[in-house]
């Protein structure tokens, strides 16, 4: 039959009728497509769970090879959504701090900030001005109590003479000292926040410390919520979903709401020192409500900045003394250059304080190079880009999901030569004096830079020098070393290992 022969059986509604529906399906088609100039995609997406098959265990190699196929700008599909990775140096540069301003807020609508009570609040993770005020708080607050100077100095060396007593009662036994090294980078963050610590037995902060850190496991598990949010109505807890909501209920009524609640009355009551950030908190947000300032300062961004200091300021630490720990066990010959360089310059008759920082250049290349190693936050938090921009000739749209991948500046192989090699001298020059190269970005860059930036370098130095000063690190049996691998989660810490801390002073053979 011919096409005029069909036609002809045709009547003209139905001609009519098949005519706008091509226009409309190439009006859509049109409508939908993409700008040509869009990043790259790499691999082959799946239909409904786009790359997220190939993120398993090696999400972090995968990434690299990404990188090397596709170039150092390219778009993932989580699911059907969108996700730009920025790669390299010059582009992460490019974006978080020529464009600033257009990639400084968080994404909306993650599970953990929209399921919990004033979720949006605090720093972490919010957006706009209220990011920008609690921000400027927050920094300020703890710059007052000295970061990078003596106060809190004080009170990190307070919690090392604890630390290290913990340590020396093990008496040279194989142990793994996680539990006891996120206990005490707490405590940091507790001494700071209501002005005393607590004793590691105490049942409080036991209590305290096991909701802490089953709630920080929970935030990986529920990140696939964030992808296929319909997945928090799935019967029974199979992502932890109900129970992360259990935790961080339990964190606010047995932490912060008593301790915002006491705090608060002491400083109403005129006998506070202020020598905590509830109280400094308090007492900003009274002077700009007497002031008439208008302020987005309430108790729901105080409840909240409590968290955010605890998620990010003591897990993150912790994970790199381990790492530190672990290097030390592998490259015994930099532990005694370590502890060599420390004998000289401090002796062993008292601790190592923030004074001796820049006289221990080696110890300082150690940390910074177990920092770059180890790249404990390789693509560090999310940002959204809030207006068109175009990075390396690609556009990424007003309202993409951006991924800073700090792995691939840290473990760069044109800027660092042989990466995947622990050589503390790529931050030495030749007169053996520390260097500070820009890609060096563990802390991420831009405005969102780490907020504890100065507190992680000075908890690093002090906890660490007083470490290598006065234990021996050695392999719980001789001549087998723990793997170098790394688990993935909000922090990157290694595989669970033990070690033997053997005090220097016991000359007894090892
Ligand atoms: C070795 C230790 C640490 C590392 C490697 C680290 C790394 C990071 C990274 C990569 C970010 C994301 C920045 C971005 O969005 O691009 C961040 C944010 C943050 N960090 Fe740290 N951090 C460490 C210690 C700390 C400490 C001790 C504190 C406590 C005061 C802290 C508080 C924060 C806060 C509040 C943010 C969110 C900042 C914002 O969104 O404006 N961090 N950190």
């Amino acid at each position: 039959m011919l096409m005029s022969d069909i036609i002809a059986l045709l009547d003209g509604w139905t001609v009519a009728i098949g005519f706008t529906v091509l226009v409309l399906m190439l009006l859509v088609q049109a409508w939908l497509r993409e700008p040509a100039n869009l990043p790259p995609v790499p691999g082959r997406p799946h239909l409904l769970l786009g790359h997220l098959p190939y993120l398993g265990a090696k999400r972090r190699e995968q990434m690299a090879q990404w990188r090397k196929t596709t170039g150092d700008v390219f778009r993932l599909y989580m699911g059907r959504k969108p996700l730009v990775v920025l790669c390299g140096y010059s582009v992460l540069k490019e974006a978080l701090i020529k464009h600033g301003d257009l990639f400084v807020d968080r994404p909306p609508g993650g599970y953990a900030t929209t399921v919990v009570q004033d979720g949006t609040k605090g720093v972490l993770g919010a957006s706009g001005a209220a990011w920008r005020e609690q921000r400027a708080v927050a920094m300020s607050i703890l710059r007052k109590f000295g970061m990078g100077k003596n106060s809190l100095a004080d009170k990190i060396q307070e919690e090392i003479t604890a630390y290290l007593d913990v340590l020396s009662g093990l008496c040279g036994q194989p142990t793994d000292v996680k539990r006891v090294t996120s206990a005490t980078l707490s405590n940091v963050i507790c001494s700071i926040i209501v002005g005393k610590r607590f004793e590691y037995d105490d049942p409080y902060f036991l209590q305290f410390m096991d909701t802490f850190s089953e709630q920080v496991r929970l935030v990986s598990s529920t990140s696939m919520i964030n992808v296929f949010p319909w997945l928090r109505y799935w019967p029974g807890d199979m992502f932890g979903a109900k129970r992360f909501i259990d935790c961080h209920h339990d964190l606010d009524n047995i932490f912060s709401d008593p301790f915002i609640a006491q705090k608060t009355k002491e400083y109403e009551a005129g006998g506070d020192a202020l020598d905590n950030f509830i109280s400094a908190y308090v007492h900003e947000w009274r002077r700009k409500e007497q002031g008439g300032e208008t302020t987005t300062m309430d108790g729901g961004h105080l409840r909240r900045l409590l968290g955010n200091l605890f998620i990010a300021g003591s897990e993150t630490t912790a994970t790199t003394m381990l790492w530190f720990m672990l290097y030390m066990l592998h490259y015994p010959h930099i532990q005694e250059k370590v502890f060599a360089e420390l004998e000289e310059v401090v002796g062993h008759n008292r601790r190592p304080t923030m004074q001796d920082k820049s006289r221990l250049p080696y110890l300082n290349a150690v940390i910074m190079e177990t920092q770059r190693r180890a790249s404990i936050a390789p693509f560090s938090l999310s940002r959204i880009c809030t207006a068109d921009v175009t990075l390396q000739g690609y556009l990424i749209p007003r309202g993409t999901r951006v991924v800073s991948n700090l792995d691939s500046v840290l473990l760069d192989e044109v800027t660092w030569g042989d990466p995947l090699n622990f050589r503390p001298e790529r931050f030495l020059d030749n007169h053996g004096g520390l260097i500070h190269p820009d890609e060096f970005v563990p802390f991420s860059m831009g405005r969102r830079v780490c907020l504890g930036e100065s507190l992680a370098k000075m908890e690093l130095f002090l906890f660490l020098a007083a470490l290598v000063q006065r234990f021996r690190l050695l392999p719980s049996v001789p001549g087998q070393l723990p793997p170098q691998k790394a688990l993935f989660g909000v922090t990157c810490p290694p595989e669970p290992f033990t070690l033997r801390l053997k005090e220097r002073s016991d000359s007894a053979a090892d």
